[in-house]
């Protein structure tokens, strides 16, 4: 993992001064004796046996408690995630105050900003928030506290601001991370792709219009929520430039219903131990999501998640499960893994 201070800074420090050749030293007799001593003060001040000791010891303890902060920072962050993709930033601000107990702005005093070694990269209402809001509990897993924009909209500002700042996603957000990182890994969760896809809006806009082109009555393939559905071709995009190996399919279904279950999943592939066992969660029966105990307090997500999930008419319904068929089956080939989505049982 990326951080740790570079030994070759060691060598360096311990280079003692050369002694002059002697050839030089053969020379220097035939001056006269006090440019003799000029000479010697301006080429190589000679240590004394004293200053040397003092010199390696002074080292040496820099090297100590450098070696310890480092020990420090690699045990309490073994891994950052952060979603590319999200909105809430007010939530966020609030949800992050719970995770594993620290709110992150106090992490970050004794650990390094690191680029992230892990990206959440949607899909986009799939549970993205919640995935991450969990795995905020892993003593090993360090989350951004707020939303950066950084691959859509402030990637001028270069890695360096990036780092500081501690992430939405357009074309090519997988390349800009492929360059920022080409072993980061990713964490892609997906749900079924109806239920992602249908959500309530505004009487004025029913989602039968929308999801409808009004020409051709035919599923409107540029409306952005049927878009977003289509998994593979999401996939396909990062797999230009990432191996399958490096993405992690996390089951946003199975979130909702044992998160523990995948979220143990997520620390098994970022290589890190089991800490988010299942006496973390409890379940918020109003609303009917699992959130998490810490310091005697329920901490859920943001009221916002969890919408209403209308009916929608069976017309249309049949005609969506119609046409995300062929791609749901072309991301299970893909992927070599079926998910068993309630509207294709
Ligand atoms: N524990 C818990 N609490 C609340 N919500 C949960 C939880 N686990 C998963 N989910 C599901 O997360 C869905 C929202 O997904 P995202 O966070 O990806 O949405 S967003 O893209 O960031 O807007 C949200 O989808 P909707 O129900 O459609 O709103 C939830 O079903």
């Amino acid at each position: 993992m990326k951080g740790g201070i570079k030994t070759s800074l060691g060598p360096k420090y311990l280079r003692l001064p050369q002694h002059p050749p002697a050839t030089a030293t053969a020379t220097t007799h035939a001056l006269p004796e006090k440019q003799l001593e000029r000479a010697k003060a301006s080429r190589c001040p000679k240590l004394s046996r004293y200053k040397l000791m003092a010199a390696t010891f002074v080292v040496t303890v820099t090297v100590v408690i450098l070696g310890f902060a480092c020990l420090r920072s690699r045990q309490s962050t073994l891994a950052t995630c952060l979603q590319t993709n999200s909105l809430d930033r007010d939530v966020w601000q609030q949800d992050s105050q719970g995770g594993n107990g620290s709110p992150s702005h106090l992490r970050y005093s004794h650990t390094k900003r690191h680029l992230p070694h892990c990206l959440i990269i949607g899909a986009r209402k799939a549970g993205t928030r919640a995935l991450l809001y969990f795995l905020n509990l892993h003593s090993q897993i360090q989350t951004a506290g707020r939303e950066i924009h950084f691959f859509d909209m402030n990637y001028e500002q270069g890695l360096e601001w990036y780092r500081k700042q501690m992430p939405f996603s357009f074309k090519d957000v997988p390349e800009r991370v492929y360059r920022m990182n080409s072993s980061v890994k990713l964490l892609l969760i997906i749900r079924d792709p109806i239920d992602r896809t249908v959500k309530r809006h505004k009487p004025i806009i029913p989602f039968e219009k929308l999801a409808l082109d009004q020409e051709t009555f035919e599923i409107n393939k540029s409306y952005t929520a049927i878009k977003r559905s289509i998994y593979v071709r999401h996939l396909q995009r990062w797999l230009q430039f990432f191996p399958l190996s490096q993405i992690h399919i996390v089951d946003g279904d199975h979130l909702v219903t044992k998160p523990w279950e995948e979220i143990a999943k997520v620390e098994e592939f970022l290589g890190l131990e089991h800490q988010i066992t299942q006496d973390k969660f409890t379940l918020n029966k109003t609303r009917g999501f699992y959130c998490f105990r810490a310091h005697d307090m329920d901490h859920c997500l943001a009221e916002g998640k969890g919408r209403q999930h209308p009916d929608i008419d069976p017309y249309i319904l049949k005609k969506l499960i119609a046409f995300f068929e062929p791609f749901n089956e072309k991301f299970f080939d893909r992927i070599g893994r079926r998910f068993e989505w309630r509207h294709w049982q």
